[in-house]
């Protein structure tokens, strides 16, 4: 299918914004004019060289004008930044979508900044991996994951329809919800979980055979800690712009370990067993669940 919008801007040609314009360009050829926005020239270079973009510019505000669909994939604080400072140079009628993890800090810094007869369709792909920067980027990053878009009730129809028709070309598979939805379940099921990751691996410093433990971490350590290494200008911006939700599953994390601290040393063996058994079971829940949906026919037409 050709989409309707013929010029994408693209800020931030990192990991996502440049996994989009593969995408895009694989499931499009020649039918979309991409233009690549970053500020680091080297990234630009390679975004042209891979055909994430066709034009490619450090200037952000000279990028967005004749653009259709604007694409804001910098990290959060970023993205906001960004906004305000593209937001006099788009046409009427553009509209303006990001793919940062959070999205109630976004929208409410973004409300107010874009003038009457720009949109602003929030988006956030469920997909993404350890490595960041355009060296990681990969057509095939969104084939089958969630896209999630948090738009609010008064959104323009078509705006939407228009960026879902986009997002439909990068294979995902779109769900709509509340932007305080998306960041609660978001904390729980990946904010809190990379602060897990990080925990783990600094962990480490507190060992006094460092060497050793290094020396013996084996697949449990791995599997565990893989998202570990990760962004950190990325995750900061995360944490500051999800901080209540995030704080909350944190507490709740918090108490888990306090009572498993506390079976441990009390030598309460049912009681350990019952943590384990209750993880392996919803953990089991979970890979039926996964394989089930995944048998479904989706509903965006894929
Ligand atoms: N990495 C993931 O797994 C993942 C998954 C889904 C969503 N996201 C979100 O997508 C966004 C991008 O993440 P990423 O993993 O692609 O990061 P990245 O570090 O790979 O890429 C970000 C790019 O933005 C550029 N940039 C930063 N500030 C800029 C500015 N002011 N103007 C122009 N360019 C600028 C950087 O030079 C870099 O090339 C973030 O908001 C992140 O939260 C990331
Ligand atoms: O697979 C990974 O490496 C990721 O961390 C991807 C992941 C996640 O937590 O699932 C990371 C942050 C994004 O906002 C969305 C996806």
């Amino acid at each position: 299918m050709i989409v309707p919008a013929k010029r994408i801007t693209i800020i931030g040609m990192g990991l996502i914004g440049g996994s989009l314009g593969l995408a895009l360009r694989a499931a499009q050829g020649a039918n979309i004019r991409i233009t690549g926005v970053d500020v680091s020239e080297d990234s630009l270079n390679t975004a042209r060289l891979l055909g994430a973009a066709d034009d490619i510019t450090t200037d952000s505000k000279a990028a967005v004008k004749d653009a259709d669909i604007v694409f804001l994939c910098t990290p959060v604080l970023q993205a906001a930044a960004l906004a305000k400072e593209i937001a006099p140079y788009l046409k009427q009628g553009a509209i303006v979508t990001d793919t940062c993890s959070t999205k109630s800090y976004l929208m409410q810094q973004i409300a107010f900044l874009l003038p009457a007869g720009i949109h602003y369709i929030p988006g956030h792909p469920m997909a993404g991996r350890e490595k960041s920067g355009i060296e990681a980027a990969d057509a095939a990053l969104f084939d089958n994951k969630w896209y999630i878009l948090t738009p609010k009730q008064t959104a323009d129809k078509r705006a939407v329809a228009l960026v879902r028709q986009v997002i439909n070309l990068t294979g995902a598979r779109i769900t709509v919800m509340e932007a305080g939805q998306h960041d609660v379940c978001t904390a729980l099921i990946s904010h809190v979980p990379h602060i897990g990751a990080a925990a783990l691996v600094n962990l480490l410093a507190y060992s006094e055979d460092q060497d050793s433990s290094i020396k013996l971490a084996g697949g449990g350590f791995r599997d565990t800690t893989r998202i570990a290494s990760s962004n950190a200008d990325m995750w900061a911006d995360i944490c500051m712009t999800n901080a209540a939700p995030i704080v909350d599953s944190l507490d709740k994390f918090n108490q888990l370990i306090t009572q498993i601290t506390q079976a441990i040393r009390e030598g309460d063996r049912a009681r350990v067993h019952n943590f384990f058994t209750t993880a392996k079971k919803r953990r089991d829940g979970l890979l039926q669940l996964e394989l089930s949906a995944s048998e479904q026919p989706l509903s965006n037409g894929h």
